[in-house]
């Protein structure tokens, strides 16, 4: 048994709402053989949804949040922000002091998480989609009651899903909710235009699909193996008076780099008010 299993050995996991990030944790927590499926509790508000995940993953499903939470060593809180208070309400001196929380839901702060649910030992986490085949990044921080043994257990589960960044500041999970949380949105908006854009020049959509996704994957990869600055690669590309630098031109000329900051700084500044719904309702 590898050390990243024997830390979670006999531990159990619970997953208050269970919609697309908490399906892509306890997959990644499966596949790696993490935790046995038996000891995967989920819950959500809809039979048919719990029905559907307890076929499809082996996991013990209910509709009941009280009845998942009470069952774990370790709660993950996945419902939507604007569900948050309602589950706090029935949450509420449920969860005991011997048990862990985690949140993964934007914009929630691990104080008021605490303190709506009278519970000290804290774990916030921002995922991404790409959990969902291992190669998420998952951004976190906990409270001071997160004990030694509590934040190996946090690695474990993070590192079933990618990569995983502590910070001790609760500010940067914030930050990186508009980085990497949101991220995956925005390169997927990149790749679509790129694929109409080909579509536009004659390309089949399949031919412009393969062209755009291995151009894509192609860069990324490029870039962190070379480990060379991103200015260093776009120069290689863009030859003197070529077709590069003809269409840098126009990306420059309409404020890509602005209008990519100021999106950042919207969703960044989005966390602040889905803080707000969650305190004040
Ligand atoms: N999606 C992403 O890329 C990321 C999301 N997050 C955070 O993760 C959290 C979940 O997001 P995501 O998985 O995308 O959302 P989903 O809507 O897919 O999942 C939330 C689930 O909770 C269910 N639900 C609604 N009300 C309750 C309730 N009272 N008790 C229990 N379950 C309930 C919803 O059911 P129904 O559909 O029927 O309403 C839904 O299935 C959010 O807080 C988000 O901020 C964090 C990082 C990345
Ligand atoms: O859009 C959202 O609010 C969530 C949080 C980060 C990614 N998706």
């Amino acid at each position: 048994m590898s050390e990243s299993n024997s830390v979670l050995e006999g531990k159990k996991l619970a997953f208050v709402g269970s919609g697309v990030m908490a399906e892509s944790m306890i997959s990644g927590v499966l596949e790696k053989k993490l935790i046995l499926p038996q000891h995967i509790f989920a819950s959500h508000p809809r039979t048919k949804r719990a029905e559907e995940l307890q076929a499809q993953l082996g996991v013990c499903a209910s509709t009941s949040n009280r009845e998942a939470a009470q069952a774990a060593d370790i709660v993950v809180i996945c419902v939507k922000p604007q569900r948050l208070r309602a589950v706090f309400h029935e949450l509420a001196g449920v969860v005991t002091s011997s048990q862990l929380v985690i949140s993964i839901v934007a914009g929630a702060n691990s104080s008021s998480i605490a303190q709506q649910l009278r519970h000290a030992a804290v774990v916030r986490v921002m995922p991404n989609t790409p959990a969902q085949i291992g190669h998420g990044i998952s951004v976190w921080t906990c409270t001071p009651e997160v004990n030694e043994e509590q934040r190996v257990q946090v690695r474990a589960i993070l590192s079933a899903l990618g990569k995983e960044l502590f910070f001790e500041e609760e500010k940067f999970v914030d930050m990186a909710t508009a980085i990497s949380g949101s991220g995956p949105a925005y390169v997927f908006l990149v790749m679509e235009a790129l694929i109409d854009a080909a579509v536009h020049l004659g390309f089949s959509r399949q031919d412009a699909r393969e062209l755009v996704t291995e151009t894509l994957l192609g860069s990324v990869l490029f870039a962190q193996e070379s480990h060379r600055h991103p200015a260093e690669l776009r120069n290689m590309v863009t030859s003197p008076a070529g077709t590069s630098a003809e269409a840098l031109y126009q990306l420059e000329k309409g404020g890509l780099r602005t209008i990519l900051s100021k999106a950042v700084h919207a969703a960044y500044q989005k966390t602040a008010t889905l803080s707000d719904i969650i305190n004040k309702g």
